[in-house]
């Protein structure tokens, strides 16, 4: 029987309070996360970014706990996912490869060639496709694929994305229906879809699929709910978490949940959508920073729906997607990754005058290249602008 290696990709957490700067390192020195036009910008504005950032996050690292639990849950997905597989007559081992922290994508294939696995099924812990989240982890793998042979030589099949699937879907609109029906009036409970945000210009300029999945998600949430509490209720999606100052897509969480209260909702339901486990964004953002938000906005009643972790339900799902995988064809980790083929990345680098899409890029590539100038000197203290006395 064939050995197989079922990857899991997640993205990592820091798990104690001294990881946090050097994981927001890792993190932000992903171009996929911050797009920069000059790649030789990406590692000083990362530690910039980083060092700014890390006392805000380290205080919410602390306030559930000291780390992030999501190594934790992560390592028992993949347990309960290889007995779930095992029962399925499936020779199957899992693996974890977190992008930003341990282990790290490279550890994962390091395990994996020394297991001697015949085949490798990729599946990423995000149901939804984005490119800074799965599409960056495939990325990360193509790298490792190009460098090593005898990791490019393994038959391949990746999962690119889950956000229709009748597990994932019925194991979500299970774990929300248990709480609509705690609520005093289950009819009249508003479901709250929050999920994490990406910046606009993803959706637009570079085709992430990301907004369209979490959006089909939510409305064959909705349908199962119906279909199994038999009546509807009224429904929002909203985004969350969002970093820097460029546009994320809308409407951000805060604020609808301070309009929502302003309609007179009392009773909230609240679904971390595009998580598949408990981490920073459920225990510290949703269940500190916005159930604060919503009792100030008038709102009495705010039950937040737990992430799946290991929910058996969804488990199984996981467990049947692997299965149709090995059963497919082959798919490799750039058909995984593709976008469509029509958007625009990055905007045309040919030099023209006049105000054009080139001279925007060009602005924007000067004032990034002085903006970091700026900020270089404003740290070290010493530069052309304290020479002439200006800082
Ligand atoms: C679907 C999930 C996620 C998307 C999409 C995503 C995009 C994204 N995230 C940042 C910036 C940060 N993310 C951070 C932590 C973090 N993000 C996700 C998931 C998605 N991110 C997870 C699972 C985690 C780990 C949480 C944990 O428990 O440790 C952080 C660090 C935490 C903080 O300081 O807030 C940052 C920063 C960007 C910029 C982005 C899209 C471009
Ligand atoms: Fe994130
Ligand atoms: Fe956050």
């Amino acid at each position: 029987m064939a050995k197989v290696g079922v990857l899991l990709l997640n993205l990592g957490g820091p798990e104690r309070i001294q990881d946090v700067g050097p994981f927001l390192y890792n993190l932000f020195s992903d171009p996929e996360i911050i797009r920069l036009p000059n790649p030789a910008l990406q590692k000083p504005l990362a530690w910039l970014i980083s060092s700014l950032r890390a006392s805000k996050s380290q205080e919410a690292y602390r306030s559930i706990g000291g780390g992030s639990p999501l190594r934790r849950i992560t390592e028992q997905q993949a347990r309960e996912l290889q007995s779930a597989l095992r029962l399925l007559g499936i020779e199957a081992t899992s693996y974890v490869a977190m992008r930003y922290w341990h282990p790290f994508t490279e550890s994962a294939v390091a395990d994996i060639k020394a297991d001697d696995v015949d085949e490798v099924v990729v599946l990423p812990l995000y149901p939804h496709f984005s490119i800074s989240t799965s599409g960056s982890s495939f990325r990360e793998l193509q790298r490792l694929r190009q460098a090593d042979p005898v990791f490019a030589a393994l038959p391949i099949r990746c999962i690119r994305s889950y956000h229709d699937d009748r597990g994932y879907i019925d194991a979500m609109a299970g774990l929300i229906a248990r709480e609509i029906q705690a609520c005093p009036d289950p009819d009249s409970a508003h479901v709250f879809f929050s999920a994490h945000g990406v910046p606009k210009s993803y959706v637009e300029e570079a085709g992430d699929p990301y907004q369209g999945e979490i959006e089909t998600c939510a409305r064959l949430i909705i349908e199962k709910l119906e279909a199994t509490l038999g009546h509807s209720n009224s429904f929002t999606l909203a985004y969350q978490s969002r970093v820097g100052p460029v546009e994320w897509l809308k409407p951000y969480t805060d604020e609808a949940l301070a309009e929502l209260g302003r309609q007179g909702v009392k009773d909230l339901v609240v679904v971390p959508i595009s998580f598949v486990s408990e981490h920073i964004e459920t225990l510290e953002e949703i269940d500190i920073e916005y159930r604060k938000l919503a009792f100030e906005s008038g709102i009495t009643n705010f039950r937040r729906v737990p992430a799946l972790d290991t929910n058996p339900a969804f488990i199984q799902g996981l467990a049947r997607l692997v299965q149709q995988a090995l059963d497919g064809p082959e798919v490799n980790l750039d058909q995984a990754a593709a976008l469509p083929s029509t958007v625009k990345l990055y905007p045309q680098d040919k030099w023209a005058w006049g105000w054009n899409n080139s001279s925007e890029v060009w602005n924007g590539r000067l004032a990034m290249v002085g903006f970091s100038a700026f900020l270089v000197e404003l740290i070290s203290g010493s530069g052309p602008l304290h020479a002439i006395g200006l800082l």
